[in-house]
């Protein structure tokens, strides 16, 4: 099933490791398709200096998974990094209060006391712990660099996989910018949190916690004195930034998704902007977004911008109490210099965290946000599921039908009602009607692309609901109207199905729809790199190629949604004989927009107002003297009148 429009992918849908099998000689597949071939060498060189990889062993099956998405249940999934990154922080956060402590010995133990060995011996040790902090910083920040890495991967992939199970109604609905966003920006927020975020927060919190120890070891009132002054407006002022804070950065997380639909649309449609010179349009609207995450990023900017310094404020006030407090006791005798010294170098180290603990707790937002929009993400159900107990479907002769069914996409809006219809394996049927009857509806209810509302579509007795959707589309090829190709070489898309297709699959799958033209002309053969969607070669061409495609999937019912672009005569004749060809022994499902098409079927269906007016042989229906034989006649006149331009 293919993403985007329409979701006529070609049968057999997108397949786990999608084009980067249908290469066995480069293991690289459609990646390393665009590569020049100036820098082939190089990379090959490259290539075969790296260490073998194993080729990725994820799996994919149509069951969501679903546990729940939460930064816990994510660092699970790695204990051993997050046990070995966990270690550090603790290492780091503890060798980093060592500091004050020998700072405290060397003044009061060797210069106050005089003693030379005890402060030369206080110095060594505070370089030594330098050198232990410094190297407990590097392992904490290798290993979580690797755990933000492990687990965004494992999210990224999570979330892919549910993409690939989604139903089409969620890509009619969902702006593919949007999607984008939540596999771009807020996985980057998570890694982001993940990558630095979470260890400094630990270390902060783990200092915060040792300093209040040690402050207290030291002299409980003065330690008591000085954090209550802080402490409590201090909370009071996290409790505000983080409620303003969470709507700010769900409002970033919306705008940004907005901004990227933008973007993605205005790409996808450059020409038709172009051709109707709607520039100054895109540029307002674009403008707009931006606008919208301009005003976003202000909003939390702001919010920043009171906490950051108020934070800090409310630290330094503390900071010169207990200078008074302090300063006091010491001259009563009551503390020694060192002692206060240590103090203030605690408490420093207590509040400066604060200031850190805002950047971190702007990500902490930024990816508690992202969270929340990927769990959304992950918790839409396949509106096309597969039941748990699915079977898979045993080769199938190819009889088809649709039982009493009844369909809209929009459930008070029904597009089909009450439809029977039977299909004999190896029959072809062509459904014509006028525009937007519901002729596709009904093709796409046959490969089971959406569920009927009411009653069931059967293949050989089978409830399409009841077999896996593996077997049923290995089974159902699709042609689209409008075929989608993808970046990579001629065969890539031929064998897109079935990459493992030999080449003699892949050649006589080219013989048969009349491509050969193609390949021999391509510089390349079938080695040819195709631009993105297809866009080097003819409308015609993609149809052949698509048609191809079926061919070597070879499966035993075939739903074609005829293309509607017009094709030169010539084209339109290679296109109707390969699709002859293909169509030899299968079960066929034809949506006709040209009449011609439903003269060669075996039976014509008249499709519309919601139900099936005519069924016949198309000399039966154009001698009854119906709906189809007005069609007819109106049809033929008009390709058979001279163009007006004819002399
Ligand atoms: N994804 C969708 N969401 C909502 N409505 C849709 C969707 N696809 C089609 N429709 C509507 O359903 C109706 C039937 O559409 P369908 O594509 O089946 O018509 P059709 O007979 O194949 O037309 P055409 O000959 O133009 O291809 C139309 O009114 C169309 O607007």
């Amino acid at each position: 099933m293919s993403m985007f429009g329409g979701g006529f992918g070609g049968p057999g849908g997108a397949m786990p490791g999608g084009m980067s099998g249908a290469r066995r000689d480069r293991p690289g597949g459609a990646p390393f398709a665009g590569i020049p071939a100036e820098l082939a060498a190089g990379v090959a060189r490259l290539e075969s200096s790296e260490p073998p990889l194993d080729p990725p062993r994820e799996t994919f099956h149509q069951q969501p998974d679903n546990r729940r998405l939460t930064l816990g249940t994510l660092l699970a999934n790695r204990p051993a990094v997050l046990v070995t990154a966990a270690v550090a922080v603790l290492a780091e956060a503890l060798l980093l209060q060592a500091g004050p402590l020998l700072v405290q010995i060397g003044i009061d133990h060797g210069i106050v006391a005089r003693d030379v060995p005890v402060l030369v011996l206080s110095a060594v040790a505070f370089l030594a712990a330098v050198g232990l902090t410094a190297f407990a910083s590097g392992v904490r920040i290798r290993q979580s660099g690797r755990l933000a890495a492990y687990v965004t991967r494992d999210l990224r992939v999570r979330v892919f996989k549910h993409l690939q199970r989604l139903s089409l109604d969620f890509y009619t609905r969902e702006k593919a910018g949007v999607t984008m966003t939540r596999m771009t920006s807020d996985v980057e927020a998570i890694q982001q949190l993940l990558q630095d975020g979470f260890a400094q927060f630990l270390i902060q919190g783990l200092t915060m916690i040792v300093v209040t120890v040690v402050l207290v070891h030291y002299d409980a009132e003065l330690a008591a004195i000085t954090l209550l002054l802080v402490v409590p407006p201090l909370a009071a002022l996290s409790i505000w930034f983080r409620k303003a804070a969470d709507q700010g950065y769900e409002r970033q997380r919306d705008a940004i998704a907005g901004l990227f639909s933008h973007l993605s649309e205005s790409l996808y449609g450059v020409r038709v902007i172009t051709a109707h010179n709607q520039q100054q349009r895109s540029v307002a609207e674009h403008r707009e977004v931006v606008g919208a995450y301009r005003d976003a990023n202000d909003h939390t900017g702001r919010i920043s911008a009171v906490y950051g310094p108020g934070s800090s404020v409310i630290g330094l006030l503390g900071l010169a109490a207990l200078l008074l407090i302090g300063g006091r006791m010491v001259l009563r005798g009551e503390l020694t210099i060192g002692e206060l010294t240590a103090f203030v170098l605690y408490i420093n180290a207590f509040f400066q965290p604060v200031q850190q603990l805002v950047q971190l707790y702007t990500n902490y937002q930024q990816a508690r946000a992202a969270l929340g929009k990927l769990r959304g993400l992950l918790g839409t159900a396949p509106s096309v599921p597969e039941r748990i107990d699915a079977l898979a479907l045993p080769p199938a002769s190819g009889g088809i039908e649709l039982r009493n069914v009844s369909f809209g996409y929009d459930p008070e809006r029904p597009v089909l009602r009450d439809v029977t219809l039977r299909i004999a394996p190896g029959e072809t049927i062509a459904c014509v009607g006028p525009t937007g009857a519901g002729k596709s509806t009904l093709a796409k209810l046959v490969a089971r692309l959406y569920d009927p509302d009411r009653g069931a579509v059967l293949i050989d007795g089978h409830d399409l609901r009841d077999v896996t959707l593996d077997s049923l589309h290995r089974q159902v090829g699709v042609v689209p109207q409008e075929p989608f190709l993808f970046a990579g070489t001629l065969r890539d898309n031929i064998a897109f199905a079935r990459p493992d297709a030999s080449d003699d699959e892949v050649s006589a799958a080219v013989d048969a729809v009349g491509l050969r033209d193609l390949v021999d002309r391509s510089p390349d053969g079938l080695d040819t790199i195709l631009h993105e969607r297809g866009q080097s070669v003819s409308s015609g061409e993609r149809q052949l190629i698509a048609l191809a495609r079926v061919f070597v999937a070879a499966p035993r019912v075939v739903v074609l949604d005829e293309a509607t672009s017009s094709l030169d005569l010539r084209s339109e004749l290679r296109v109707e004989a390969a699709v002859q060809r293909l169509l030899e022994g299968r079960t066929a499902i034809l949506v006709a927009h040209r009449l011609s098409t439903a003269r060669r079927a075996d039976r014509v269906i008249v499709v519309d107002n919601g139900g099936i007016l005519e069924s016949g042989h198309h000399d039966d229906l154009v001698a009854r003297g119906g709906r189809y034989a007005t069609m007819y006649a109106t049809w033929e006149s008009h390709t058979t009148t001279p163009d007006p331009g004819t002399p």
